[in-house]
């Protein structure tokens, strides 16, 4: 496919989702998202050969929310490699990000990575023997390093609001910590979490630094060998299948792509061998994911014959 054809959808696409009426409601919980303006729309692909086709509000920066923890799973499994599975499972929950219920029967053990006790059980990992600060820092400059830009910042607003009005995940937190599931005072894993996830990109950002997703481990234009290409297409299968929530089944049917949401309204899908991607319109569906941003991803991998699943 030419690069005129990508920029070509990608164009088509953000003209159509900027003129949509339909298009969720901005999350609240966290009062800082709740003033996000809801007609905001992204969408960036960066195919093989470092092609960036961009439409919308490509270069404004949103709240990667949730996002982050494709990433923050990248570094634990650098760390501490499989063993972090004996700590959290790999397998879609069913239910909301921010639930409860299958901790007591499961005895403390998040179902998986991507949900908010699964994702505050791997930050924890990476915390461990480290002082909070650092272990941000190096969440932060590897999201700098993986997309060459080193302004990417983290909006403390956004991370104190969330602090402010953590609720669940302190109930997560403290209900994994009775099971010794969570190493470190509560309170040190949950301020990382709280600021990872209020590391503010720009669609063009994310879709540059997820590019090792989409080529077995590698940054196809750099060369550089981020992971290897296992663990690659294990991460991009965890994505697969619990990257939704409880929204996983009807994203791989519509989508056919490995995709990360956020309560920011990022989604990162990656097309594996062809290219990275990240759409941004804040406006959620009722399990969280955004919704234009489904619909942006929907339309672009039919049209580029992406789906995993076949064209
Ligand atoms: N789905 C999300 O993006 C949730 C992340 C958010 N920071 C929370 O913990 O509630």
């Amino acid at each position: 496919m030419s690069n005129a054809t990508l920029n070509r959808v990608v164009k088509e696409i953000a003209d159509e989702m900027m003129e949509r009426k339909d298009r969720g409601e901005v999350a609240t919980y966290i009062s800082e998202l709740a003033g996000v303006d809801v007609n905001s729309f992204g969408l960036v692909v960066v195919d093989s050969s470092g092609h960036v086709a961009a439409g919308g509000d490509a270069d404004a920066t949103f709240s990667i929310q949730s996002i982050s923890k494709v990433f923050t799973l990248t570094l634990a499994l650098g760390m501490i490699g499989d063993k972090l599975w004996q700590r959290v499972g790999r397998e879609p929950s069913g239910s909301p990000f921010n639930s409860i219920v299958q901790l007591e029967r499961e005895r403390g053990i998040p179902r998986n990575p991507f949900i908010n006790a699964g994702a505050i059980a791997v930050t924890d990992a990476i915390l461990s023997g480290h002082q909070p600060r650092e272990t941000l820092g190096e969440i932060l400059r590897f999201m700098q390093f993986l997309s060459g830009d080193p302004s990417i910042k983290i909006d403390e607003a956004v991370a104190a609001s969330e602090q402010r009005t953590g609720f669940r995940n302190i109930a997560l937190a403290n209900y994994m910590k009775s099971f010794g599931v969570i190493e470190n005072p509560v309170e040190l894993t949950l301020g990382v979490y709280f600021h990872q996830c209020a590391i503010a990109m720009s669609c063009r950002q994310l879709a540059l630094a997820a590019r090792f997703l989409a080529h077995s481990g590698r940054n196809p234009s750099t060369g550089f060998l981020v992971v290897p290409a296992e663990r690659a297409r294990r991460i991009n299968a965890v994505m697969l299948t619990c990257g939704h929530y409880d929204g996983s089944g009807e994203f791989a049917y519509r989508v056919g792509l490995p995709g990360k949401s956020g309560v920011g309204g990022g989604i990162l899908a990656i097309a594996p061998g062809k290219a990275s991607i990240a759409v941004w319109s804040p406006g959620l569906d009722a399990n969280g994911n955004s919704r234009l941003g489904r619909d942006a991803l929907e339309i672009l991998s039919k049209r580029m014959g992406w789906s995993i699943f076949g064209s």
